[in-house]
């Protein structure tokens, strides 16, 4: 029986999202045999630093892809949110799985919603995009910085005084967490990370084999909905690094894009919208009405 390698990173999430791929694929081939095979990757290994200061693309995804390029595996699975716009050479993703909700939610230490805590209260995070809106929202809420895999992040929360954490909804449920989450997050106060809730199955170019095989994971909509997030994230040249979200929703072939920039102060937030057939055209005129409205000179600033 053939077996097909399926690289993953081996946090619990990860795993959750490998193995799902793996069930879909057995059974649609239930001749072939797919076998997990767990890789740490730099994301995982430094856990002190906030993301935004490794300043690495492909952080979570590097050595996944050189598990595809030395032939040491066939597809690797990731959270879409965390692949690069613009891949290695040789590489492409293959399928783009059926988005999860893709909204953040608010896991609070006491079930208090995010409108009705007090002043200066803590929220745990390290995702600029997180941070800025909430402070746009709510000026007077304090941070602390989050990072680790989801289980770590929910034991901090247990043992500091932070009063709440924000995470994507997507991991949460995946997780089977729901019963932890105090409010979903709606998308005029915190609009999601470019491709959040998708799971992406990358591969080499040249194994038309293996694209083959992935062709029936992908899912259309959800393909041009990513597509003109990640078209938009391009155009201004943001990595998940920057306060930068957006959400394209399909419906009857139409795809309606919106998206945000804000400063790290969340004193200025910028939010386009914009709708359309074709997902490179609506990203890039989102991201050029960003533009025109100062995302460039925000951006520069926190570069
Ligand atoms: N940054 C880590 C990461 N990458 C993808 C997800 C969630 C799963 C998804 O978006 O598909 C998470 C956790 C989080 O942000 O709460």
């Amino acid at each position: 029986m053939k077996n097909i390698r399926i690289g993953t990173r081996d946090s619990q999430l990860a795993m959750w999202q490998a193995e799902w791929v793996q069930s879909q694929l057995t059974k649609l081939y239930p001749d072939l045999n797919f076998e997990l095979v767990s890789m740490k990757t730099k994301g995982d290994k430094i856990l002190d630093v906030p993301l935004s200061k490794i300043g690495d693309k492909g952080l979570f995804t590097k050595e996944l892809e050189q598990g595809l390029l030395n032939d040491e595996l066939d597809m690797a699975v990731h959270s879409l949110k965390d692949m690069p716009t613009l891949l290695p050479p040789g590489l492409i993703i293959s399928a783009f799985c059926e988005r999860e909700e893709p909204r953040d939610v608010f896991l609070s230490k006491n079930g208090v919603r995010i409108e009705d805590l007090p002043s200066g209260a803590i929220i745990g995070t390290s995702s600029l995009r997180r941070k800025s809106q909430l402070k746009h929202y709510r000026p007077d809420l304090s941070f602390m910085d989050l990072r680790g895999n989801l289980q770590t992040r929910w034991r901090k929360l247990q043992e500091s005084d932070m009063a709440g954490i924000v995470l994507a909804a997507a991991g949460v449920k995946r997780l089977g967490w729901e019963e932890r989450i105090t409010q979903i997050l709606p998308e005029d106060i915190m609009l999601s990370a470019v491709g959040q809730g998708s799971i992406a199955v990358e591969i080499d170019e040249k194994r038309s084999d293996i694209a083959e095989l992935l062709s029936r994971l992908n899912h259309t909509p959800t393909e041009q909905a990513v597509h003109a997030e990640r078209t938009l994230m391009r155009k201004l040249e943001g990595g998940c690094q920057v306060p930068i979200g957006a959400l394209g929703q399909v419906a009857d072939g139409q795809i309606v894009l919106r998206g945000m920039v804000a400063s790290l102060d969340g004193l200025r937030l910028i939010k386009a919208e914009a709708k359309g057939t074709d997902p490179e055209t609506v990203g890039i005129e989102v991201a050029d009405r960003l533009i025109d409205l100062g995302a460039a000179s925000i951006l520069a600033e926190i570069r």
